[in-house]
């Protein structure tokens, strides 16, 4: 099996040292033409070290300045206090980037609404137009399995819109946790959304959803939404196991592992249910839709409950930073362990291939790569090292 892998590297090395692909590559391998992978998340990914991605929708459209900006800087301190390597993700001038430097973060927290909210689908168009784009949790998921972070930490995903069975207004968070083998750490699904409708939609997406030491799934501001989580994880181990196994039976689709908001934070939860029909209600009279609903309705909900709910908001982010920095630790050990760390192998021409355990069982769909060109060019490859 072992040289069945070397065999499929082989060939992939020549196809990709064509002169006019090797033409297109980063000098030093690393900041190539269309990712920005920042030196120490380059160094972090080489040595298997443990990484949390983390979205920057959140910063742009979630929070408003200067909390917003705080508010990605601490988080980015927790993920480091539990032993992690913190990896914003965002576009910046047209280049998906893994890993901010504060500067960054800071233009990213001031551009606000003025960046672009940045979906999987909107990847190519804000690249293309060389915008800056802040990452959903679809976008960030997609870029983060694109380095092969498997971890990714948010406040709350998106979700069947009410009334979705009518509008079809359905986040595309769903999909992409159906197609991308990435966790996401979250604290739920906000109540401004169906919850039944979306643990629904995520059942048929194929997605692995657990809530963290409760047996109910978490509604984002409360630890109770009233629907039952399909399973139970206890601690950052056990999560790491789940998302191990996952790994091993080479699953396309994600995890999504639900930390319901801590106690003393969540003791606000009513009055900020109460604000959210009232926003719901003003969004429908405004005819506020599509992907302006989010924003429109958090922002709204701050307002009525005085900041209450921004408060809230940066508690359980917090909280699911620390909670998904130590499932990234003990991820990494339980691969160190057991010798399935990932194996990096640098090729010729300077582009580092990062080679999950899997690939070496002849698994090479699982194969992560940064390549010195677009993904078209990764994927049309696919194909030919399975050969
Ligand atoms: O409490 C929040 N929920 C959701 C979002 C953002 O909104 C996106 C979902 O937007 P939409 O419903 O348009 O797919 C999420 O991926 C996330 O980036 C947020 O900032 N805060």
């Amino acid at each position: 099996m072992a040289s069945s892998a070397n065999f499929r590297l082989e060939i992939l090395t020549r196809h990709l040292t064509s002169a006019a692909f090797a033409s297109k590559a980063g000098s030093d391998g690393q900041n190539l033409e269309w990712i920005k992978i920042s030196p120490e998340v380059s160094e972090a990914l080489k040595t298997g070290s443990p990484i949390v991605a983390l979205e920057s929708t959140i910063i742009s459209h979630g929070m408003p300045y200067p909390q917003n900006f705080e508010t990605a800087k601490e988080l980015e301190v927790i993920v480091r206090k539990n032993g992690a390597v913190p990896a914003t993700i965002a576009i910046l001038d047209g280049v998906p980037c893994i890993g901010l430097t504060t500067e960054e973060l800071g233009i990213l927290a001031r551009l606000g609404s003025k960046a672009r909210k940045t979906a999987s689908r909107d990847i190519a168009v804000v690249m293309a137009g060389r915008e800056n784009g802040a990452t959903t949790v679809s976008a960030t998921m997609y870029l983060a399995s694109v380095v092969g972070i498997p971890i990714f930490v948010t406040g709350g995903i998106g979700g069947v819109h009410r009334h979705g069975e009518n509008t079809l207004d359905i986040s595309s968070d769903l999909t992409e946790l159906g197609n991308t083998p990435v966790a996401v750490i979250s604290a739920g699904v906000k109540s401004i959304l169906d919850i039944p409708r979306t643990l629904e939609y995520l059942e048929t997406q194929r997605v692995t959803v657990a809530a963290y030491q409760t047996d109910e799934f978490p509604a984002f501001f409360t630890q109770t939404s009233g629907c039952k989580a399909p399973a139970r994880v206890e601690s950052p181990e056990h999560c790491a196991r789940v998302i191990d196994a996952n790994i091993r039976l080479e699953r396309k689709s994600g995890i999504l592992i639900a930390v319901p908001i801590p106690r003393e934070h969540s003791a606000s939860g009513h009055l900020i249910e109460s604000a959210i029909q009232q926003a719901l209600q003003e969004a429908r009279e405004k005819k506020i839709s599509g992907n302006a609903e989010t924003p429109f309705l958090l922002a709204r909900v701050n307002e009525l409950t005085g900041g209450a709910s921004l408060a809230s908001n940066i508690a359980l982010v917090k909280n699911n930073a620390s909670v998904g920095a130590k499932i990234a630790v003990s991820l990494a050990q339980l691969q160190k362990h057991s010798g399935k760390s990932s194996q990096v192998v640098t090729l010729g021409f300077g582009s580092l291939f990062k080679i999950p355990h899997c690939c070496t069982r002849g698994s090479p769909d699982c194969l992560s790569a940064r390549v010195a060109d677009h993904p078209k060019r990764y994927f049309a490859l696919l194909p030919m090292i399975s050969a």
